[in-house]
């Protein structure tokens, strides 16, 4: 990948930050297509009292992006907690004659704070191109969500040196909706070759991108999280949480276990990125 690098701290090499350090540190769980009441009911209880029994939330956010028929529960479970939830998807259109679809003001009629939108799942499975992850990105934003635009490349396209050019195109569009949109998103860089596979991009792998991601930015860069996702455990969240330029993480397998999940959770509060 062309980035340029250079020496930090801990004698890694990976890209130098250009973001301010102000940036508070965000933990989003993706629970994509698993879950049960029963199980829900368990998993969320128990994240729940281990941020109540901890310090995480003073300095990190943390939340849970559910099944659209858990919303209700999650809703239940956490209100009157410092978690948040949300959900994985949403519908580009406002209401109408769309069939299974769901709407950004159904998912604030629950309470959800935060919605997935543009998961490499959603674009490899359900074909939706970048131009429709920029609307659902709009219209969740309007409807009072916070939008967290999933963005990342194949294995292929990193073999093939193209990981700048692919997350610059996925982003094209949603930087045309201008500063005002830009400001308040979240990013998450997932690159696929490294979701739900135990290959984890290294920190300084993870680092070049989001650095290249900031400065795509441009001024609006400098309050956005970007998230890195794929495959982040308790075990390796601290060092990817201690990059300049990755503002926490979005965690699909391991936020289906309570005490994997607030391990990561704490490595996000007690990180500080150099
Ligand atoms: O949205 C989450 C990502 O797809 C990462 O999933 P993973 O942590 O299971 O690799």
């Amino acid at each position: 990948m062309s980035v340029s690098t250079a020496s930090n701290s801990s004698g890694s090499t990976a890209s130098k930050s250009t973001a301010s350090k102000s940036i508070r540190k965000l933990v989003l769980g993706n629970w994509k297509l698993h879950g049960t009441l029963s199980a829900n009911g368990s998993l969320l209880s128990a994240v729940r009292e281990g941020v109540a029994n901890s310090a995480i939330t003073a300095s990190c956010d943390v939340g849970v992006c559910v099944p659209f028929p858990y919303l209700a529960q999650a809703e239940s479970a956490l209100t009157g907690s410092d978690l948040a939830w949300g959900a994985q998807d949403v519908s580009a259109h406002a209401s109408g004659a769309y069939t299974g679809e769901v709407s950004a003001t159904m998912l604030r009629d629950f309470g959800s704070r935060y919605v997935l939108v543009g998961h490499s799942e959603r674009r490899m499975y359900h074909a939706e191109s970048d131009q429709l992850v920029a609307d659902k990105a709009k219209i969740a934003l309007d409807a009072g969500l916070i939008p967290v635009v999933c963005i990342g490349e194949s294995l292929a396209e990193r073999e093939a040196d193209q990981t700048l050019s692919i997350v610059e195109r996925q982003l094209a569009p949603v930087l045309a909706l201008g500063s005002d949109v830009v400001r308040r998103l979240v990013i998450a860089y997932e690159p696929v070759w490294a979701i739900g596979t135990g290959k984890t991009a290294s920190p300084e792998q993870a680092q070049d991108v989001h650095a290249a991601i900031r400065k795509l930015l441009g001024e609006d860069g400098a309050s956005v999280r970007l998230l890195y996702g794929g495959s982040v455990k308790g075990a390796n969240a601290a060092s990817l949480f201690a990059m300049a330029d990755i503002d926490g993480g979005l965690i699909g397998g391991a936020a289906l276990n309570a005490e994997e999940f607030l391990r990561i959770a704490e490595a996000g509060a007690s990180t500080r990125s150099f």
